[in-house]
C-alpha cells in the first residue's frame, strides 16, 4: 500500500523526523556497560523520514525509499528487529495496549550513515502511536522510553539543537541563531556504530600516552551558535569518532577533501559515520557545494539540508 494511500485511511497517523548530526561529539572513555559517555551538540537538519500507524490485525512494516537514490532500505529488519515495532512494543507493554499496528515507512534518512535514521522511526512511531491511541502520556515519559530504545532516539523526538550528555539520551537545548546551511555527501557502503566506537578504543589504546580521558564541554561552538555566523561555528565542528571511521572507511578523507574544495567553510564526519556533512556560508552556497561535490564522484549521492529543525511531528493528514 502506497504512503500516499494509507493517509486517507481514517485514523491512520503520519510522523515527520528529521535527521541528525553531530556538530561537536567528544566521546569520553569506554564504560562498563559497553557505553561510552558523551558530550555531544546534536542539530536535526530538514531531512526526514515518514512513519504512518494505523490499527491492524497483525503487526506489519513497510519501508520504501525516497527520491531514487536516497536511503539504501535492503539491509533494514522489517521483522521485530525493527526499530519502530520495537518503539511500539515498548510503548504497548507502558500503557497496557495491544501493540499490533501496522507501520509504514518513507525512507530519507541514509541507513547506517550516522544520521540516527533507524532511531528517527523509533522516534516517529512513540510520538505517532501516542497520538492514534490518544494517550495521556507526558513528553518525560515518551523520552525515557526513547532512551530505553537506544541513546539517539531522545533527540530525534526533541530535535532542534541540544546538548547531550550521558550516552546522549540527556538533553539541553542550546540557542542557535538563525538557519545553518549544510551539504551531505552520503556514502556507498554504511558503518557499524558499535564497530566504530570498538575502532575508537582499539586507536585509543595503541596511543594510551597520548589519550588523557577529558570530555571538556564545547563552550566556544556553544557560543558561537548563539552567535550565528557559520564562519564562527566551522572551525569550531568536532568529531572523535571522525580518526575511527576514517581508519574504517580510508576513501572518506577524499570526500571531506572535496568537500573543503568545492569551497564549503568546514566538513566533519557525522556522527559514527560514514555520511560527511558540510557548513556552507548561505543557501545559495549549498547549492554550488553540492553541484560541485556531485560533480567530483567522491559520494553516492549528494544533498542540501538546513537546520535547525523540529523533532517528530505529526503530519496534518492532507499533506
Ligand atoms: C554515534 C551517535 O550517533 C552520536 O549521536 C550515537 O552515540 C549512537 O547512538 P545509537 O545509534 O542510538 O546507539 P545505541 O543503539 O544506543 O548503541 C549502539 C552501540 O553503540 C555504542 N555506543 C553508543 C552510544 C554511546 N554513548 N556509547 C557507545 O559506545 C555501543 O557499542 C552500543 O552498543
Ligand atoms: N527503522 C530502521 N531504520 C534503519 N535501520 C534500522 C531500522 N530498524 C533497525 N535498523 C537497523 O539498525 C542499523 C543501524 O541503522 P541506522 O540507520 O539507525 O544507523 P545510523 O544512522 O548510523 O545510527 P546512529 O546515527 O543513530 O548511530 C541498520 O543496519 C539496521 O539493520
Amino acid at each position: 500500500m502506497s504512503p500516499a494511500s494509507l493517509s486517507v485511511i481514517s485514523g491512520a497517523v503520519t510522523v515527520r523526523v528529521p535527521a541528525k548530526i553531530n556538530l561537536h561529539l567528544g566521546v569520553g572513555p569506554l564504560r562498563d556497560d559497553g557505553y561510552h559517555d558523551l558530550v555531544t551538540i546534536f542539530q536535526a537538519l530538514s531531512l526526514y523520514d515518514d512513519v504512518t500507524v494505523a490499527r491492524s490485525a497483525a503487526t506489519t512494516v513497510t519501508m520504501s525509499r525516497s527520491g531514487g537514490r536516497g536511503a539504501d532500505t535492503e539491509s533494514v529488519p522489517l521483522d521485530e528487529n525493527n526499530l519502530a515495532v520495537r518503539a511500539a512494543r515498548a510503548l504497548g507493554e507502558h500503557v497496557g495496549r495491544d501493540p499490533r499496528v501496522s507501520i509504514d515507512i518513507v525512507k530519507r534518512i541514509p541507513v547506517a550513515g550516522g544520521m540516527a535514521g533507524g532511531s528517527a522511526d523509533a522516534a516517529g512511531a512513540l510520538v505517532a502511536l501516542a497520538a492514534l491511541w490518544k494517550l495521556d502520556i507526558s513528553r518525560a515519559e515518551i523520552l525515557e522510553l526513547a532512551a530505553g530504545l537506544g541513546s539517539d532516539v531522545p533527540f530525534s523526538v526533541q530535535g532542534g539543537t541540544a546538548l547531550g550528555t550521558g550516552r546522549g539520551e540527556q538533553l539541553m537545548p542550546v540557542l542557535a541563531r538563525g538557519e545553518l546551511h549544510w551539504v551531505l555527501a552520503l556514502a556507498r557502503e554504511g558503518l557499524s556504530t558499535p564497530k566504530v566506537f570498538a575502532e575508537l578504543d582499539r586507536l585509543r589504546e595503541n596511543r594510551a600516552d597520548e589519550y588523557s580521558g577529558a570530555n571538556p564541554r564545547p563552550d566556544a561552538l556553544v557560543q558561537a551558535l548563539a552567535g550565528g555566523r557559520p564562519q564562527e561555528i566551522a572551525p569550531l565542528l568536532h568529531n572523535d569518532l571522525q580518526p575511527a571511521a576514517l581508519s574504517l572507511q580510508p576513501a572518506l578523507r577524499r570526500t571531506l577533501r572535496a568537500g573543503i574544495d568545492a569551497g564549503a567553510l568546514g566538513g566533519i564526519v557525522s556522527g559514527s559515520g560514514p555520511t560527511c556533512a558540510f557548513l556552507c556560508s548561505g543557501a545559495e552556497d549549498a547549492v554550488a557545494v553540492a553541484a560541485e561535490l556531485s560533480g567530483a564522484g567522491v559520494a553516492r549521492s549528494v544533498r542540501t539540508a538546513a537546520g535547525p529543525v523540529p523533532g517528530a511531528t505529526r503530519k496534518p493528514p492532507e499533506e
